[in-house]
């Protein structure tokens, strides 16, 4: 199928070049000139594992374009996909002047037959507007279909790929069978192809980001209780873990979720459901524990430095949202490495990938280090915000050696407390009791 994908981030380019890599002959669109130079020179403007070889294998296989010129792209093509950004805007609504904005570039340029595909996460009833733009653009009825996306960063090839379901919002028989055709061989085994109407479609994308968010939420309550009453929250995880009716999924606890869509989407659904005057008391509740949490370990390095913290020099390891990305969009790093250097903190950090974003934002503010050990030399105290796979299992005798004071503040409970008890630490992490 011709396929044209507006809007080449993370979404667009992970679907766009899945969708190429299963046949389809796409053309990934973007406003965003350099972005789109680089992507034809083969250098891929995120991290995303396994990306990378894919766009280059496809691009030479000359199944996956890149462009600025929406015209052509959206003339040949069959299924135009909206995939640009639907951030957060002042009052928690989506902000969908991106999407407004692509609906018209595509308008004049749609083919008879062609069906726009609606993959940003938009709120109820956008599908529904955009198809009476369309057809006050263009003075016909063009088809629209809703298409949300369930990628997580950092695992987007995977998830594209096998899709535990795929959901459709269609009003016509001629979107559900396109649609059904293009995933077809995402959906070989017994995983469901979902079809509902565009209004279903775009709230089921906002309830999955919501109750995933909850559950994230409500272990972080759990684990801050767990503290004050001297239990521990990974012994409490799997003692009702293994109830199938709860399961293991999404009940890490931490410091706080991040990244472009939970809290934007959390937000915006609450902002939906009081312009229909219902009071979204459990999504204000999410929300509200998730900002509470985004502190916690700000509030452990205060009570232990006390007034002595302003002048310390303070490590950060993890400053991505996730491991496995380098997108530092809401991520709860940021939110103590603005309180650190408030408080007059010598904040060194580091990422195995998202350094360079962390330094658009701060530049000279920081000091970077591309190792993890360096960033300990004469640290007064370690603050672990990101799971990396590679922090698991440090040297904990040179970590020692480097560091000015032995202490770690571990916002992802990556290591034991009686590990660390062994290894001479003071050792402060999530819902569990310190070792001091
Ligand atoms: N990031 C995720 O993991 C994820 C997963 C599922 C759904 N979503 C949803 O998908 C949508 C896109 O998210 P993202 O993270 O990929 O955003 P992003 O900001 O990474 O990418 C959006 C891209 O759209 C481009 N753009 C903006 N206006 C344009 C226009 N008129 N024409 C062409 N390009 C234009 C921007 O330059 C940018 O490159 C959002 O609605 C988001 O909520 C995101
Ligand atoms: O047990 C957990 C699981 C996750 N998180 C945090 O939650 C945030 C989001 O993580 P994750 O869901 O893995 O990444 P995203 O890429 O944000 O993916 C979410 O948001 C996407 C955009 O809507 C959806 O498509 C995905 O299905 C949904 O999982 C991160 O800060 C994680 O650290 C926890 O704190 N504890």
């Amino acid at each position: 199928m011709k396929i044209a994908m507006i809007g080449t981030g993370y979404v667009g380019l992970v679907t766009g070049t899945c969708l190429a890599d299963s046949g389809n002959e796409v053309t990934c669109v973007d406003i965003d000139q350099a972005k789109i130079e680089r992507l034809e020179q083969g250098v891929i403007p995120i991290f995303e594992p396994g990306l990378s070889e894919l766009v280059v294998r496809n691009a030479q296989a000359g199944r996956l374009r890149f462009t600025t010129r929406t015209a052509s792209a959206v003339a040949s093509a069959q299924l135009i996909f909206l995939a640009v950004g639907t951030p957060s805007a002042e009052d928690g609504s989506a902000d969908l002047k991106y999407l407004w904005s692509a609906v018209e570039s595509i308008a004049p340029h749609l083919a008879p037959d062609a069906v726009v595909v609606v993959k940003s996460t938009v709120p109820v009833g956008t599908n529904a507007a955009i198809f009476a733009k369309l057809a006050a653009l263009t003075g016909r009825v063009c088809d629209v279909a809703s298409n949300p996306e369930f990628l997580k960063e950092g695992a987007a090839i995977n998830d594209f790929q096998y899709p535990d379901r795929v959901v459709v919002g269609v009003r016509s028989e001629h979107a559900e069978t396109l649609l059904q055709e293009l995933y077809g061989p995402y959906l070989r085994t017994d995983k469901p192809f979902l079809s509902m109407t565009p209004e279903s479609a775009e709230l089921t994308k906002y309830v999955a980001n919501a109750l995933l968010s909850t559950k994230i939420s409500f272990i972080n309550e759990m684990a801050n209780l767990c503290e004050r009453l001297k239990g521990d929250i990974n012994d409490v995880r799997r003692g009702i873990g293994h109830d199938r009716r709860i399961g293991f999924q999404f009940l890490f606890p931490g410091v706080g979720y991040g990244g472009s869509c939970f809290p934007k989407d959390v937000r915006a659904l609450a902002n939906m459901a009081r312009k229909v005057n219902l009071e979204p008391r459990m999504l204000l509740a999410v929300d509200e524990v998730n900002n509470a949490q985004k502190s916690v370990l700000i509030e452990k390095i205060s009570t232990y430095f006390g007034e002595a913290l302003p002048g310390r020099t303070i490590a950060i390891w993890g400053l991505a949202f996730k491991p496995r990305t380098d997108d530092i969009r809401e991520a709860p790093a940021l939110v103590l490495i603005d309180y650190l250097l408030e408080q007059g903190c010598r904040v060194i950090v580091h990422d195995p990938e998202a350094i360079e974003n962390v330094k658009q934002q701060y530049g000279s503010r920081l000091i970077y280090c591309t190792q993890p050990m360096d960033a300990l030399e004469g640290a007064d105290a370690l603050a672990i915000n990101t799971e990396w796979g590679e922090f698991r299992n440090p040297n904990f005798d040179e970590m020692r050696r480097r560091m000015k004071q032995p202490v770690i503040f571990d916002g992802r409970n990556l290591y034991e407390p009686e590990q660390m008890r062994q290894h001479q630490f003071v050792y402060h992490s999530i819902g569990r009791i310190a070792v001091e």
